[in-house]
């Protein structure tokens, strides 16, 4: 069987509309065990030769066995591993990885295809060149003999029958040139057939046959000596790496990748890290101020509704809220009545009222309430104790004080037995009210609460009262109850809708829903603006990674030259960006948690910071990655080996 079986073999190759041939008729055999050189002038289309029958590149037409196995039909998966398997290439620039030392050079084709302990032979094979004591040197600290000599163990750890060596001496100084010509009688020896393309008739002369190709056309051939004959009958091909022994090895290569570019990993994933940081933030603020909206909700009471009394039109002139107050205690009953849906209620008294306690003074809010606004506000004392039904008939002088008067005028010590005298009037506080923070307008802990009869007529002087609060069962539909219960006013005091806005009612719920409402919107806004935030690290990670394909096109080349098929190349790209990506948003995870906890801890904000929010930065943070990463990688998987190998 024949290593080289070529029969009228064309190649052209296309710049703009005309076509060059460069491969004209071409019929070449070459028996195994030869060792052949092609020479010829420049341009005269001896690497493109050498490049169709290593099967890094396609002629036009004819046909071409290698080893017995017709080529030309053959996808280019089957060529990879073929090339995988069956060849060694050497090339005049080396083709090394610069930042992988000698072994790790030469056991490169081990990641594609299936060789048994790579790094023993690896290691066999640097020792056969001479280079036993550089096996840990990089391509940088090696001279361009030793690089070549290194790309020869390269070439041979795969065992295979056929070697390509294109202008191998080229780029070597005379003693180097020796060196690899006697490094590749040795590999002849050992039984390999060897096709060189070469200009120098010195290096020729270590062949056993010269060919000589002028534009396209072999002209004429040499026999130099009489070849060994060798014959491996069928080959024995190795097979290619597959599953997770070949994921593993990508993986470990986009990390040594990754790693030995550190500053470009860093680079790209930043945008990555301040997206994952923003989309943390925000969504532990949204989640926050929904929870601060809900407590402070709930501090208010459940399902409350409250009327009050609102402006009115006298003559043509609106007057504001309050302004004439036409509740009065007997609405409550009334109202209680009328509605079974009111579980509870209350009248309501507001005033400002001047407090003294010992030398300190106060100027604070007075409310007026019945005993059961206790439970209908959430306002169980948390020291001493509520005034009871019999305290409000009696009008009894006691009362209870917000947590802001506890801190002006006790200090923040338990006021509790003492006397506090409220527009001069003494009264002894009862209790200390929960703590309900602010509303934003109102600090709701500056007040003093008293029975709603004292606070009418021994404090405020009042006859009607401000605001009914009452607790409207769950199961009602507190929109129908808004309208019934303003007819029900007007009715009882006489009045009606065209007098103006007077009672004006407010039901918890709803403005709770509202509030929850437009958090929602503006959370939902900013988490968009996070996430173009992310897309825009995933467009810097795209960059990079299309960059990095254009700076390494040449690897790319020589990966596929050793066996790697478009989907290894792919893999790799893929794995490389998702990577960075994942690296971006591990940090950036990091980050935004200490950012939240920053925000907390200094600016008391509330801050919920959930699982499915980590889960989904972290997520998403992956899909940037195989996103953006896709097109670069397929860029790169498409690369033919020899453009990519040829690219500057
Ligand atoms: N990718 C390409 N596109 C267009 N033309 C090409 C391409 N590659 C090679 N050529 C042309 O094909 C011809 C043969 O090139 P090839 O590299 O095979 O020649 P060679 O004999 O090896 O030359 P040298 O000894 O200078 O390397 C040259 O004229 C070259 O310009």
């Amino acid at each position: 069987m024949l290593a080289i079986d070529i029969k009228n073999l064309s190649k052209s190759y296309k710049i703009g509309n005309t076509k060059f041939s460069v491969l004209n008729q071409i019929n070449l055999e070459v028996k195994q065990g030869e060792f052949v050189a092609i020479m010829g002038p420049s341009g005269s289309g001896k690497s493109t030769l050498l490049q169709v029958m290593g099967l890094l590149d396609t002629a036009d037409s004819g046909t071409y066995r290698l080893f017995g196995k017709q080529i030309e039909k053959e996808p280019s998966n089957v060529l990879s591993d073929i090339r995988g398997s069956m060849i060694g290439f050497v090339f005049q620039q080396f083709h090394l990885l610069s930042k992988s030392n000698a072994i790790q050079n030469v056991c490169l084709p081990s990641l594609y295809t299936e060789i048994n302990e790579p790094t023993k032979v690896a290691e066999i094979q640097l020792k056969k060149v001479g280079l036993e004591n550089r096996t840990h040197h990089t391509p940088s600290e090696l001279s361009g003999g030793q690089q070549q000599r290194v790309a020869i163990a390269r070439a041979l750890l795969n065992d295979p029958p056929i070697i390509f060596a294109d202008e191998p001496t080229g780029n070597l100084d005379s003693k180097s040139k020796i060196e690899i010509m006697l490094e590749l009688k040795r590999s002849h020896e050992e039984g390999k057939t060897i096709v060189m393309v070469t200009h120098e008739p010195e290096m020729a002369e270590y062949c056993d046959r010269i060919i000589h190709v002028i534009d396209g056309k072999i002209t004429n051939e040499e026999r130099k000596r009489k070849s060994r004959e060798i014959h491996l009958g069928t080959y024995n091909i190795l097979k290619r790496k597959s599953g997770w022994n070949l994921i593993k090895g990508i993986i470990k290569q986009s990390f040594f990748s990754l790693t030995t570019n550190r500053l470009r990993t860093f680079l790209s994933a930043l945008g990555i890290l301040f997206g994952v940081v923003c989309v943390i933030s925000v969504m532990a603020l949204g989640e926050g101020a929904k929870k601060s909206v809900e407590d402070q909700f709930s501090s208010l009471g459940a399902n409350l509704v409250i009327v009050r009394t609102g402006g009115m039109r006298s003559g043509g002139v609106s007057m504001e809220a309050g302004t004439i107050n036409r509740l009065d205690v007997y609405d409550v009953s009334a109202v209680s009545k009328k509605f079974p849906e009111v579980k509870q209620i209350s009248a309501v008294v507001n005033g400002r009222a001047q407090l003294v306690y010992g030398n300190r003074n106060w100027n604070s809010f007075v409310t007026g309430a019945s005993f059961n606004y206790e439970s209908l506000r959430n306002l169980e004392p948390t020291e001493g104790r509520f005034f009871t039904e019999e305290e409000d008939n009696k009008r009894a002088l006691v009362c209870l004080i917000g947590n802001t008067v506890v801190r002006e005028l006790f200090d923040g010590k338990n006021p509790v037995g003492t006397y506090l005298k409220i527009n001069r009037i003494s009264f002894r506080v009862i209790g200390q009210l929960p703590e309900k923070g602010s509303t934003g307008f109102r600090d709701q802990d500056d007040v003093v609460l008293v029975p709603l009869n004292t606070a009418m007529r021994r404090l405020l002087n009042k006859d009607a009262v401000d605001n009914l609060e009452m607790e409207l069962d769950p199961n009602e539909s507190s929109e129908n109850f808004i309208v019934s219960i303003k007819r029900f006013l007007h009715e009882r005091h006489g009045t009606n809708e065209s007098m103006g806005n007077i009672y004006q009612v407010m039901s918890m719920a709803d403005i709770q829903s509202a509030v929850s409402e437009s958090n929602q919107t503006m959370s939902t806004l900013l988490i968009a603006l996070a996430i173009v935030s992310l897309m825009v690290g995933g467009i810097g990670i795209m960059n990079i990674m299309l960059v990095s394909v254009k700076e390494r096109t040449k690897e790319i080349g020589l990966r596929k030259a050793l066996g790697a098929r478009e989907s290894d190349i792919r893999i790799q790209f893929l794995i490389e960006s998702t990577l960075t990506s994942l690296t971006g948003g591990i940090v950036g995870l990091v980050f935004g948690i200490l950012t939240v906890l920053f925000l907390q801890e200094y600016f008391g904000w509330t801050i919920v910071l959930s699982f499915p929010s980590i889960g989904f930065a972290f997520l998403f943070s992956i899909s940037i990655g195989i996103l953006f990463g896709w097109w670069p990688s397929e860029y790169a998987a498409k690369l033919s080996p020899i453009v990519a190998l040829r690219s500057e």
